[in-house]
């Protein structure tokens, strides 16, 4: 039936597959990397099989333009994978959802309420005294003598994101919510094992399911829900509490969403209920916590390989900030720090945190570089292939921020050789947020410490290797170790 409906069709290129698996075996264990290889020989649009699901993956500039924004609304939705369905309480969220009046109305309620430019001001006063946390945990370790232990910086940024991220959501609970740091990491890493990927049943009907039966694939999923769901279903009661009375630029997360659903029952349409606050906190924890500590390592692990680029950062941001003792969020919105902002995009084009952006699926037929896309497909943007295309950028392995001297390039969705944060209508909502997060850090940790390697270790044995595994975000292979000496 498939041959006779896709006769004529000009599909897309694709290295050979074999019976059942179809590419599987193709795609190794950082399967963005694989497909940057593969395009070299079969172009920048190709067609993969992950069993019977097709994907397309596409790796130019030129294709992304395309689909991104030429086809966008025939391109917008998300695939509908039983990981997904369960942890996302079946598309009531916000990433995942299919495209549709649901996913329309959220979307609005997300950039008009949850993540608008004066809310995510409004967590300022958060993202300055985690900040703060972090530098004194760090000025602990640094002594002014040369003596200082390595602190792992990997670690500390994690908590720190995770600390922001939480607070942001559920207001001060953290440290009283019986989850510590690591718990709260290994909860992420659950979940995002466990989302956006197919059971082998999705990819191999009728046999799929034993492997999925003695890998424990649902017995591990259940877990992970009822873990994150109780969690949840806690932090909603307590908000719920009559005692809870905060001053309206002190609302977290969930107060907005309790907000909402008050106005909405007593207004009669009602939408919101339990179940969608749970949703969308879970795409807050799995958008906002890995990818901007992500970002804020990367950007750490090149600057320490870099005695050049570290040295000039700090002179910025020391000259600017003089004695002052702090960064500030004012400081950022002066534009004062022009050299940071460009150290953080060239961090995300090297190290886009989403390499793939997040699989999209089609909703009708379209064309792509003269190929056809049909519906139900799969499209994963490769842009970590796209910000390394030598074609768009000189010198496209090398560290250099300052190829972002005066030029207008953004990483906000229009430049399409540059799309850390996707484009188009599934565009991320959280540039701000976490950029942010990520510029705030980074400043600091500059301007407090100056930063060593470990003894015995030289800058070309910074380990630069991305880790494979999970399934959204790309992280350093091994942690970062440095030690700090106090600047002030
Ligand atoms: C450096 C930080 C971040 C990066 C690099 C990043 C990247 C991305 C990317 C690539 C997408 C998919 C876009 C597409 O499908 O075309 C996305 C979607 C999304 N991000 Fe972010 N993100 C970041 C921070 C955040 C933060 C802080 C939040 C919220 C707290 C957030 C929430 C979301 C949500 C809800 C979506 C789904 C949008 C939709 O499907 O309509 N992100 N992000």
């Amino acid at each position: 039936k498939k041959i006779i409906k896709f006769k004529g069709q000009n599909l897309p290129p694709s290295p050979p597959q074999l019976p059942i698996i179809g590419n599987l075996h193709q795609l190794g264990a950082l399967p963005h990397q694989s497909f940057t290889k593969f395009s070299k020989k079969y172009g920048p649009v190709m067609l993969f099989k992950v069993g019977r699901i097709p994907f397309v993956i596409i790796n130019s500039a030129e294709a992304a333009r395309e689909v991104l924004k030429v086809h966008d609304i025939d391109s917008c939705s998300r695939a509908q994978l039983t990981g997904t369905r369960k942890l996302s309480y079946n598309f009531l969220d916000i990433a995942f959802a299919p495209y549709g009046d649901y996913w329309k109305q959220m979307r609005k309620i997300c950039v008009l309420e949850l993540f608008s430019l004066k809310r995510a001001q409004s967590f300022r006063f958060i993202r300055e005294e985690e900040v703060g946390s972090l530098i004194n945990s760090i000025s602990q370790s640094a002594l002014s003598s040369s003596a200082s232990t390595p602190v792992n910086l990997s670690e500390k940024i994690y908590a720190l994101t995770g600390s922001i991220v939480f607070r942001m959501a559920f207001g001060q609970i953290f440290r009283g919510s019986g989850l510590d740091n690591h718990k709260f990491e290994k909860l992420i890493r659950a979940t995002e094992s466990s989302i956006g990927g197919f059971t082998t049943e999705e990819c191999i009907p009728y046999v799929g399911w034993i492997v999925d039966r003695l890998n424990g694939y649902h017995a591990k999923l259940e877990k992970t829900f009822h873990d994150l769901d109780n969690f949840f279903e806690k932090a909603i009661e307590d908000h719920r509490k009559p005692e809870r009375a905060i001053d309206q630029d002190q609302e977290d997360i969930i107060d907005v969403m309790l907000k909402l659903e008050k106005d909405q029952t007593q207004s009669g349409e009602a939408q919101i209920n339990k179940d969608n606050i749970k949703a969308v906190l879970m795409n807050i924890f799995l958008g906002g916590v890995d990818t901007s500590s992500i970002t804020v390592i990367w950007a750490m692990s090149e600057l320490a390989r870099n005695p050049r680029l570290m040295k000039k950062a700090q002179d910025e941001v020391r000259n600017c900030i003089g004695k002052k003792g702090r960064v500030t969020e004012d400081d950022l919105d002066l534009d004062q720090l022009p050299y940071l902002k460009m150290i953080i995009k060239e961090t995300l084009r090297l190290h886009p945190p989403a390499p793939l952006l997040v699989a999209r699926e089609t909703i009708s037929h379209f064309k792509v570089d003269g190929y056809d896309i049909n519906p139900k497909t799969l499209i994963q943007v490769n842009v970590w292939a796209i910000g390394r295309e030598p074609k768009y950028w000189k010198n496209a392995e090398e560290f250099y921020p300052e190829r972002f001297t005066d030029n207008s390039i953004d990483y906000k969705g229009q430049n399409f050789e540059f799309l850390p944060f996707g484009s188009g209508r599934r565009v991320c909502p959280g540039i701000y947020l976490g950029t942010r997060t990520s510029e705030l850090a980074l400043a600091n940790l500059l301007y407090c410490f100056n930063w060593k390697l470990p003894d015995g270790m030289k800058e070309e044995d910074i380990n630069m290797e991305e880790g494979a595994g999970v399934r959204l975000n790309l992280s350093k292979k091994t942690a970062l170790n440095l030690v700090p000496l106090n600047y002030l």
